[in-house]
């Protein structure tokens, strides 16, 4: 079937398209019907979009800081959205990241912390070792007195496949520094989550 595929009249320069006509062909369909013909080509694309996180450092994003001018104590960007892959069956989890930190000295512009979010998420993930890689970005480059983050999210995986549980959600959080000690920071931060 494969040698079939690769032989056929549409092979394409670029190898996702290629598999993905012959994945086409080994589910039974025909790649070469109408509604077809330009799926290969698109989910090439699609790929390349919501796998490009791959080819940027996230903590390149965090690089430019600004002075903390007083700033002391926590600063929340809650309910930044996300769209990820799971690594184990290559369907979304998607839902929100709720991220504080404590500054020290040094004040992160807000949009990174989306354009952080966004650069973890477009890869194969596992929700956990996203939100660990929030905190571990912010404190490698920020170094504050403390950063956590909180994912909240549904996974496709098991909505609409396997367990078949649609709206199950799963919550995740990873923290550091000041966080991780101080019960009463942590508090705190889910407490001004809640308010919203
Ligand atoms: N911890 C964790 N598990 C995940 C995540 N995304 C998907 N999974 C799980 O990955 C597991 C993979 O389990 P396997 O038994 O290897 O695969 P499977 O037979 O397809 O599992 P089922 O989903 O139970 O049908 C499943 O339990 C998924 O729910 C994630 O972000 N974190
Ligand atoms: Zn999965």
């Amino acid at each position: 079937m494969r040698a079939e595929a690769v032989k056929s009249s549409k092979q394409a320069a670029d190898p996702i398209e290629q598999h993905f006509y012959e994945v086409i062909q080994l589910i039974g369909e025909n790649p070469e019907r109408e509604g077809l013909q330009e799926t290969p080509k698109r989910i090439a694309k699609m790929y390349r979009e919501v796998f490009g996180g791959l080819q940027e450092d996230p903590e390149e994003v965090l690089g430019k800081t600004f002075p903390a001018e007083g700033a002391s104590d926590i600063v929340i960007v809650q309910d930044i959205p996300f769209y990820s892959m799971c690594e184990h069956h290559f369907v979304p989890f998607f839902g929100k990241v709720h991220i504080g930190y404590i500054p020290d000295g040094r004040i992160v512009g807000l949009s990174k912390f989306a354009r952080l979010v966004d650069i973890l998420a477009r890869r194969p993930q596992v929700q956990e070792r996203m939100t660990n890689q929030i905190v571990e970005a912010l404190n490698n480059v920020v170094c504050p007195i403390g950063a956590i983050a909180v994912v909240e999210a549904e996974h496709l995986c098991m909505s609409m496949r396997g367990i078949k549980k649609p709206g199950s959600r799963t919550r995740t959080i990873a923290r550091g520094g000041v966080f991780k000690t101080d019960l009463v920071q942590e508090e705190r931060f889910f407490r001004l989550l809640e308010k919203e």
